[in-house]
């Protein structure tokens, strides 16, 4: 190997995804001297092989989902879903995930950039191993920011590890529908895109080990979730533990310890995310390599381990932000952290960091918003707590809506004077959730919400009356 080079830049951002892009790029500006270092493409998870493709799948299965409401309500249609416009657009949205733009974008405003992969490895330094075979040794001067992300988390089921199960990123990449599609996991992966691909004409089977879909959210939120993917021909096991997993003549079998087994072209492994400490050196941090985040004070700067770190001679301060800080797994949560992180590198002082009000949309059909605290979590916190659940079938806009496609509800949590959850399940789901999480985050006044004019006849509607059954209550 050639012998390493060493620098010193100002700052160095270990991981380019939504997160550390922002930080990275705004530091630039700032006038500082950043290398940015990633060992895939900038722009991260997200961009590539999340929300944003993911979501265009999703779109695209909505207007399939829409379609079929048409009988009844404006006339006859025929659908005939077809996937290779669905892959086109996905490419399209990636550039072929291909990172250049991102990457020239950085550079342009005076960032400099390291494709490869990066580890603290002593007091202030970190060492990047490059896609070219080159080590680069970096000395920041001022700031190391690590933003490494998550990557998917496989079950230790027996016989898994040996077959071409699916990620989120094969099935992201793949330009042909498979027949039938078997999906361990009902969060939020495996819903949004086994719906996706249910709708656009793969048979879909969900296979979740806990007893309910979404099993974080509201058990309404689960219910409905349950009944639409369901009715959409999805089917649904909940409860069910897989006792081995085997790939044979191209089909996979998921043999069930209830004795079930289920068999599909493809597998979607979709059981939330880890976040790999060894590779980032988190040791030399005195974090275990068996943590699950990268500890955080409220100016997203990590949380130092007595005796270990941080150590005499370490020059440098060093924050973590996005899903390896445990704080939610969201791209909103990365550019939330990455803005306090700038400020802090920058001293410019701010708001420092509240999860109180931590909003989630699950983009299914129909989107599940949540945010804040689910009525069980209050209790659990010993919160004195009162709720309010309202169907959006009952409302004006809900009838006007049809019965085949108005599922969802307004589900309130208050605690005192304040809201401090809410759901808001239902079409456009998510975009409803924008007043509740404006309601939890600012802390408005129950009485405040009461006296609002909700006007008529919108969806959003249902928080009014909501409201008026807990102000009641
Ligand atoms: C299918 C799917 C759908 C999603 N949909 C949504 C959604 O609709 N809304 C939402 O808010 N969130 C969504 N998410 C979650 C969202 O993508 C992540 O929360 C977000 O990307 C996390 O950002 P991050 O900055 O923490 O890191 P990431 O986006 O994970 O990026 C981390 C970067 O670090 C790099 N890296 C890792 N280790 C090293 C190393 N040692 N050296 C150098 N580089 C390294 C990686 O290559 C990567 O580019 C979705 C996720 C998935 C998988
Ligand atoms: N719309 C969004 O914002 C969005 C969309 C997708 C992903 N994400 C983020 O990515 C994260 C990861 O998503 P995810 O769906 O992989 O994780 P998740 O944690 O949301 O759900 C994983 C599910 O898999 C189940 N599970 C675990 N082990 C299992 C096993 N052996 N057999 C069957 N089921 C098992 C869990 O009980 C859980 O219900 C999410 O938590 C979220 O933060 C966000």
């Amino acid at each position: 190997m050639p012998a390493s080079a060493r620098e010193t830049p100002d700052v160095v951002v270990i991981g380019m995804g939504p997160g550390g892009e922002d930080v990275a790029g705004r530091l630039a500006d700032a006038g500082l001297d950043v290398v940015g270092v990633d060992e895939r493409l900038v722009g991260g998870e997200c961009p590539y092989y999340g929300c944003i493709p993911s979501k265009i799948m999703v779109r695209s299965a909505d207007l399939v989902g829409e379609a079929w409401r048409i009988p009844g309500m404006a006339g006859i249609v025929r659908v005939h879903p077809d996937f290779h416009p669905v892959a086109r657009r996905v490419r399209e949205a990636t550039h072929n995930w291909d990172d250049k733009a991102a990457v020239d974008r950085f550079t342009g405003r005076g960032g400099r950039f390291l494709r490869g992969t990066a580890r603290l490895t002593g007091p202030g330094e970190v060492t990047v191993l490059g896609t070219d075979g080159r080590e680069t040794v970096l000395m920041p001067r001022q700031a190391v920011v690590l933003a490494t992300g998550s990557e998917p988390s496989t079950p230790p089921v027996p016989g898994l590890a040996g077959t071409p199960y699916w990620t989120n990123r094969e099935l992201i990449e793949t330009e042909e529908l498979p027949e039938s599609l078997l999906v361990l996991g009902g969060g939020a992966i495996g819903l949004e895109l086994g719906q996706a691909l249910q709708r656009l004409g793969c048979a879909v089977t969900v296979v979740e080990v806990g007893p309910r879909l979404l099993g974080r959210e509201e058990p309404e939120s689960s219910d409905l979730v349950t009944r639409v993917l369901t009715g959409d021909g999805v089917a649904v096991h909940t409860g069910t533990e897989l006792a081995s997993v085997e790939y044979r003549d191209g089909r996979f079998q998921l043999i069930c310890r209830r004795g079930e087994r289920l068999s599909g072209e493809r597998l979607l492994v979709a059981t939330g995310r880890r976040v790999p400490m060894d590779r980032i050196g988190a040791g030399v941090l005195g974090i275990p390599s068996d943590a699950r985040v990268v500890p955080i004070d409220e100016r997203c700067r990590v949380v130092g381990t007595p005796g270990v770190w941080p150590v005499e001679g370490w020059p440098v301060g060093v924050w973590a932000i996005g899903d390896i800080t445990g704080k939610g797994a969201f791209t909103h949560m990365s550019m939330y952290q990455a803005d306090i992180t700038v400020r802090a590198i920058l001293g410019q002082g701010g708001a420092p960091a509240r999860y109180h009000a931590v909003p989630r949309v699950t983009f299914t059909d129909p989107e599940i918003g949540a945010v804040g605290l689910t009525e069980a979590d209050a209790r659990a916190q010993g919160l004195p707590v009162r709720a309010a659940v309202t169907e959006l079938a009952a409302s004006s806009r809900g009838y006007i809506h049809g019965a085949n496609g108005n599922a969802g509800f307004i589900k309130l949590v208050a605690s005192g004077d304040t809201l401090v959850g809410a759901t808001s399940a239902g079409p456009s789901g998510g975009e409803l959730l924008g007043l509740l999480s404006l309601a939890v985050s600012a802390r408005i006044p129950l009485s405040e919400l009461a006296a609002t004019i909700w006007a008529y006849p919108t969806f959003h509607r249902a928080v009014g009356t909501a409201v008026a059954e807990l102000v009641q209550s």
